[in-house]
């Protein structure tokens, strides 16, 4: 993605060729700053904090924590302690869980003094297969978006409501729900993107409306409960949303609020799609309110607010009463049922097993074999 001229992509190695730069998603939008993280514990405590966020990013910088780890031992204790420490740092996007079951498929068959090199290797094949999936997933979003723009009438946006940041910066390029959009922007689509705020962390109000911003798409920032009185008016064409988790017969799992777009999705007979790159597919479990592992954040995240305060600083303000308890269940489930289809980057299918399985049949096999 280009931010201010210059190409990015959300991670990369630093010039002495070993550390790994990510940029501060907590700084963002008001400071573009990077950080160069030196050892397993820097990364996982930037994907705890949340510098580093989106489930593909996260994996993505978990491979290159274990990395980090392998430079500096690469033992096999030293391999178990690293995979331990990142694996326990996000509960539900299993794109974190992907990517440290591939490092150590990879690396527990080397001998030590070959795994260093051999985990930096995989951790920038993570990153490469990553922006492929993205773009992908953008050239099968495509033809949904032109087919509805079809049908509007001559000069009127395609209007499409995201939730949270499913964008550039929660991957390593191009994002899953925002790529199509941008190829239908770089088309010449008129696209409109409703930006759901995204509470309580406002990935949408911070992190989608800059991006969106800085390639030059039309949107407009609401509050989270605006998306279903905008759908009863007819304002929002589809919705496209992210996924942290997805079952294989089609419960996804994406940022708290994503359910009730959904069910006024539905309501409403707007189509509620799912950008699903084949990592983020747990193979393994079927019911998703049942079995995915919904990450509990800290009651600080409700009661404050991080923003740009008047002297220019960025800082967290106090907007609950004080005394209040609060609670932040940071994801929910929204049933295969209200998803019109996953676009994966094999293409788009019906949200059930079967639908998924016919696109992945070799994935679907391996995980039941
Ligand atoms: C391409 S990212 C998909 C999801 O990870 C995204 O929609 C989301 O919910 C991110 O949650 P976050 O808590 O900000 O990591």
């Amino acid at each position: 993605m280009k931010i201010n001229g210059q190409h990015y992509r959300t991670i990369w190695l630093a010039q002495d060729g070993w550390r790994v730069v990510v940029i501060d998603q907590t700084r963002l939008p008001f400071r573009f700053e990077t950080v160069a993280l030196g050892s397993a514990e820097q990364a996982a405590d930037a994907i705890r904090s949340m510098v580093v966020r989106g489930a593909p990013l996260i994996g993505a910088t978990a491979a290159y924590g274990v990395a980090l780890a392998m430079r500096a031992d690469a033992s096999g204790a030293a391999l178990e302690a690293a995979l331990a420490l990142l694996g326990g740092t996000r509960p539900t996007a299993v794109n974190l869980r992907w990517a440290l079951e591939r490092m150590r498929r990879v690396l527990a068959a080397l001998p030590a003094e070959r795994r260093s090199e051999a985990a930096y290797a995989e951790a920038a094949a993570i990153c490469d297969e990553d922006v492929a999936l993205c773009r992908a997933i953008g050239e099968h979003g495509l033809p949904l978006i032109r087919e509805i723009a079809t049908r509007k009438p001559a000069g009127q946006p395609v209007n499409i409501l995201t939730h949270c940041n499913a964008g550039w910066i929660a991957t390593v390029d191009w994002g899953t729900a925002l790529a199509p959009i941008y190829l239908a922007h770089d088309a010449g689509i008129p696209v409109h993107v409703w930006v759901d705020e995204t509470r309580p962390r406002n990935q949408g109000a911070a992190l989608t409306a800059y991006e969106l911003g800085a390639h030059g798409v039309p949107h407009t920032v609401i509050t989270d409960n605006a998306g279903g009185h905008l759908m009863q008016r007819g304002a929002v064409d589809m919705v496209i949303v992210g996924t942290d988790r997805t079952t294989a017969n089609g419960d996804v799992a994406n940022k708290i609020g994503t359910y009730l777009k959904a069910l006024a999705a539905h309501d409403n007979g707007v189509p509620f799609y799912v950008a699903l790159p084949s990592p983020t597919i747990d193979w393994s479990i079927r019911d998703g309110l049942a079995e995915i592992p919904i990450e509990e954040r800290a009651a600080r995240e409700v009661t404050h607010l991080s923003g740009l305060a008047e002297d220019g600083e960025v800082r967290p303000f106090r907007v609950v009463a004080p005394g209040s308890g609060a609670a932040n269940p940071a994801f929910d489930v929204t049933p295969a049922r209200l998803v019109t289809g996953p676009v994966t980057e094999r293409g788009v299918c019906a949200a059930s097993a079967a639908g998924l399985a016919h696109l992945f049949p070799d994935l679907a096999n391996r995980a039941t074999a």
